[in-house]
């Protein structure tokens, strides 16, 4: 079974060629990466809103939006999921303790 992520960058991937009219993904696919970086800011800062004011329930339903965006993002740039999971996999095992250190 398909990763619940995964099915949702196919989906989108999908919407490039869907009629803007009748998709909103591919409604923000067509305005360009600009428009999509700027709704993924925006998502984000509601999830930072709603942490920050505790609201957990706030913060599941705004992470989902946050992971929509992303993948929209991703989408618009270029990116595939794989390119990203390659990076986070390449960092495995290796602190962010330790990774900031090497950086100084
Ligand atoms: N997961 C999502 C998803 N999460 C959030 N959103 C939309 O993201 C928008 C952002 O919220 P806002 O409050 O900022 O909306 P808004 O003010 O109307 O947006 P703007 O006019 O500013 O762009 C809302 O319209 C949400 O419905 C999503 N739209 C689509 N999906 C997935 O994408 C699939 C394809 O959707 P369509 O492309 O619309 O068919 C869907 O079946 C879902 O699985």
């Amino acid at each position: 079974m398909t990763h619940p992520l995964d099915r949702l960058f196919a989906t989108i991937a999908a919407r490039k060629e869907a009629d803007p009219s009748l998709s909103y993904t591919a409604k923000l696919l067509a305005a360009g990466p600009e428009r999509c970086a700027k709704k993924f800011g925006e998502e984000a800062v509601e999830a930072v809103i709603a942490a920050a004011a505790g609201k957990k329930g706030e913060v599941v339903t705004e992470s989902a939006d946050v992971l929509y965006h992303l993948m929209v993002l991703w989408a618009a740039t270029g990116v595939t999921p794989d390119e990203v999971y390659d990076t986070l996999a390449a960092r495995e095992g290796r602190s962010g303790l330790e990774e900031k250190a090497s950086r100084r």
